[in-house]
């Protein structure tokens, strides 16, 4: 990890507007700045409607800001040719949806539309990714009969697929960064206790191994606190912290941004955080 180097995503002054009920826009987010560096894993929190899905809609290029902007690796992000920006940039939407009747193995290979490679390549990275989400096992079940979290855990490999390294998993090791972006819109929050510790390290091991520069949308401070590198919270669309996540999820800041109350662990694997109801 190495917040020396230039940022893989640089969001300057960023302003979205939308359209509420009535037709008069409305600023979600305003003067929004924040950076993200190759191999660093940045978990964005905030409460419900906060801008957290505008922000990741926004940096994917699906929502044009009003104004502000959006550098992916060092160019604006609107200049990117869409087939060079689909191998350097994987997005999961919070609700990835896809209920077709595909088996696993086919809705991960979707994440490979935009790759070239032989038929082996893609198969080893279809392979790899469905490994790394813990889906290996499902691969030629059905999208439709499996659980929620099951599903969840497929779209993931499915956005992985879409950039995971070509020279396989020990691939990157030592070498130059991907200068890759992965964008993750509340990827745990269908998941069991074990699942979501198990999603937060590969891809917390993804982004450090690979250079990758992850931003992760998310409620669990508790995992905020143990994965994030950089915690970055959001408050009615302004950007409130930014830092470590000792640093930001502090009991005050916890309580005056989520109103509830919160309890410190500061282990060895990171930080632990646990909430209760809090009379404000
Ligand atoms: N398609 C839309 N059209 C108009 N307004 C929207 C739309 N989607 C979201 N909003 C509004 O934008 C604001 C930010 O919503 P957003 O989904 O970005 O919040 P969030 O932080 O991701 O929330 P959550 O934690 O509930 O997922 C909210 O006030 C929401 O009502």
């Amino acid at each position: 990890m190495t917040s020396v180097q230039a940022p893989v995503l640089r969001v300057d002054a960023l302003t979205v507007h939308r359209r509420q009920r009535g037709g008069a826009d409305h600023a979600v987010l305003r003067d929004v700045s924040l950076t993200v560096a190759p191999g660093e894993l940045v978990m964005l929190i905030g409460p419900n409607g906060a801008g957290k899905s505008t922000l990741l809609a926004a940096v994917s290029g699906d929502l044009a800001p009003a104004s502000g902007r959006i550098d992916f690796d060092g160019k604006p992000l609107a200049s990117w040719h869409r087939k060079t920006l689909a191998q350097r940039r994987a997005v999961l939407p919070q609700r990835a949806g896809l209920s077709l009747p595909f088996t696993v193995q086919e809705v991960i290979k979707l994440g490979c539309l935009a790759r070239t490679g032989s038929h082996a390549t893609l198969t080893r990275i279809v392979n790899e990714a469905a490994a790394a989400a813990g889906v290996d096992h499902l691969a030629h079940r059905s999208m439709t009969q499996l659980s929620g979290g099951e599903q969840a855990r497929v779209h993931l490999a499915r956005v992985l697929a879409q950039i995971w390294p070509e020279g396989g998993r020990a691939a990157q090791t030592g070498t130059e960064p991907t200068r890759n972006l992965l964008l993750l819109d509340e990827p745990c929050a269908s998941l069991d206790p074990h699942h979501q510790h198990a999603v937060c390290t590969v891809v917390r091991d993804f982004a450090h191994r690979t250079g990758t520069g992850v931003v992760i949308t998310m409620h669990d401070m508790n995992l905020a606190g143990q994965y994030g590198d950089r915690v970055v919270a959001l408050l009615d669309g302004a950007v409130v912290a930014d830092g470590t996540p000792r640093d930001v999820l502090t009991r005050t800041f916890v309580q005056q941004c989520f109103a509830v109350d919160a309890a410190r662990i500061d282990a060895d694997g990171g930080l632990l955080v646990a909430t209760r109801p809090w009379a404000g």
